[in-house]
């Protein structure tokens, strides 16, 4: 069994150096998008991969830099290669996606007046563990970002935990490793200032020695080229590389 994870990008909502922080799962020949921000297609062009050597797509939240991308797949997709993408989401993000983001573009009267019509969606719920390739299962954790928006952290194969965008929260990466056995944590990280929607490295820094070792730092600022010497044991990952997990 092989798992990979190459970044299609690994910039904040803002960044300008790096694509919005999407990733793609590499489980043995099965690819999972997680997220498809803004500069998803053109990330996915950079490497020379299109969104038809995708198998499904994966939202955590609504925000452009995390589901900006959706038209433009879906439209090419469906009027150049008559395809329709799977769509894995938590079922409270279902309407709002549709509602809120995207149909304005992709609303077509008798064609397309719904999510479903457009993708073949599956609706997740916390606390179960989905099976989506013989070598990978996922489950949804409910994590805070912004007051009144869900947005939802990811549990790879119940060993890798990959965050949502999200605030702080030590006592649950603490628990996921002393007490579900987590090895690794690919988490967001703000390099400066106070952590209001996200986690900032200083507070990532203020973990346990044996939870800062498990963690992958991603989804930050053009600044991070200052900041390389100074994430103690953690380190961040890049765009584009294929990191084995
Ligand atoms: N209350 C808020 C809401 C949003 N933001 C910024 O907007 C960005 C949207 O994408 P993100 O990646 O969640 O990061 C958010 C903040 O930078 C913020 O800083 N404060
Ligand atoms: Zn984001
Ligand atoms: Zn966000």
């Amino acid at each position: 069994m092989s798992l990979s994870l190459q970044m299609l990008g690994t910039g904040n909502a803002f960044a300008k150096n790096y694509f919005n922080n999407n990733g793609l799962l590499l489980a043995d020949d099965y690819t999972l998008l997680i997220d498809c921000g803004i500069t998803a297609p053109l990330a996915m062009h950079t490497i020379g991969k299109s969104f038809r050597d995708v198998n499904a797509t994966l939202i955590t939240h609504i925000h452009a830099d995390h589901v900006g991308g959706l038209e433009e797949l879906a439209l090419t997709l469906k009027h150049v290669y008559g395809k329709t993408m799977k769509l894995h989401l938590p079922e409270t993000l279902v309407e709002p996606l549709w509602n809120n983001t995207l149909k304005g573009g992709l609303y077509q009267k008798d064609a397309v007046a719904s999510l479903t019509d457009i993708f073949e969606v599956t609706p997740m719920k916390p606390g179960i563990t989905y099976k989506l390739a013989p070598s990978l299962s996922l489950e949804i954790i409910h994590t805070p970002h912004i007051p009144g928006k869900d947005s939802y952290s990811l549990l790879i194969n119940n060993e890798i935990f990959y965050s949502a965008d999200m605030t702080f929260q030590p006592d649950l990466l603490i628990s996921l490793v002393r007490e579900r056995g987590i090895r690794m944590i690919l988490h967001d990280c703000q390099l400066g200032g106070s952590g209001v929607v996200h986690t900032t490295l200083e507070e990532l820094l203020s973990l346990p020695e044996d939870v800062r070792r498990l963690i992958k730092l991603m989804h930050y600022s053009d600044e991070q080229p200052q900041f390389v010497w100074l994430t103690g044991e953690m380190e961040f990952i890049e765009q584009h590389v294929i990191y084995k997990l």
